[in-house]
């Protein structure tokens, strides 16, 4: 089994939006891909808009949402912050357990953290720490605006700093009329962080699951890490 886990500076940055285009784009490509969210909060995996969904619909997985999402909870907080408010503590042997009983299932997984890569999911672990025992590579999704310079080279340092692999940044969302900062970030980042931008993707102005994958075909070269990782594809 091979993958990607899609972590971001932040939450709301749009790691769902990327990592379901990467999915549908593979998908396309005759790739036989998976999904796992395995925290997800704030709603409920089953709910239409979930992150469960559409990563669920966009890679057309016949995993089902307990498969994809085995933990969720009510309160929109860190996964740590709501399990206690629920008194349901992960601990990471239970999350390692669930995703040893599914990898098996596809040739390539595309995994999404929950907020940005130093979120606590549990006691003692971090996104970063599950990212590190699932032993695959992170794209770093980014926002566009002022600010996303520092925000990003946090996140790829500190990820450097504890041996993750970096596939690249994927940064996300640049409106319409780009601004000077959104128009200089790019090339900046890619410098100071050393880490390749696999794409830079627009504000659509209609999200739906034709918009994502078509965005993310047109914007994101998947080549660039799926042939690090030696993925067969179709066309
Ligand atoms: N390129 C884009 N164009 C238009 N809307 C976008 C784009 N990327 C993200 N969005 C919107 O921004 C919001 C946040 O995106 P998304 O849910 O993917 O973020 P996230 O990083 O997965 O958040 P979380 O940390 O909650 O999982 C959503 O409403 C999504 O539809
Ligand atoms: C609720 C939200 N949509 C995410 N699922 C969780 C974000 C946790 C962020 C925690 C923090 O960085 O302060
Ligand atoms: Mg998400």
């Amino acid at each position: 089994m091979k993958g990607v886990f899609v972590t971001g500076t932040d939450t709301n940055v749009g790691k769902t939006i990327i990592a379901s285009g990467i999915a549908a784009v593979l998908r396309e490509k005759e790739v036989d891909v998976g999904v796992f969210k395995p925290f997800l909060s704030g709603i409920s995996r089953d709910h239409p808009e979930s992150d469960t969904s559409l990563l669920k619909e966009m890679s057309q997985t016949p995993l089902s949402t307990e498969d994809i999402t085995p933990f969720e909870f009510k309160e929109p907080l860190a996964p740590l912050v709501a399990g206690k408010l629920k008194g349901k503590l992960v601990n990471m042997t239970e999350v390692v357990r669930h995703w040893e009983t599914i990898r098996v299932k596809h040739d390539f997984f595309i995994v999404e953290g929950a907020g940005g890569i130093a979120v606590p999911l549990g006691e003692v672990f971090l996104v970063s720490d599950l990212i590190k025992a699932l032993q695959i590579p992170i794209i770093i999704v980014a926002r566009p605006n002022l600010g996303t310079i520092n925000h990003t080279f946090l996140t790829v340092k500190y990820a450097q700093s504890i041996g993750l692999s970096i596939a690249g940044i994927v940064i996300n969302g640049v409106g319409e009329k780009a601004d000077l900062s959104e128009r200089t970030s790019p090339e900046i980042i890619e410098k100071l962080c050393g880490v390749p931008i696999l794409g830079i993707t627009p504000k659509l102005t209609d999200v739906t699951n034709e918009s994502i994958q078509q965005m993310v075909k047109e914007h994101i070269d998947v080549s660039l890490f799926l042939n690090k990782m030696g993925v067969e594809k179709g066309e």
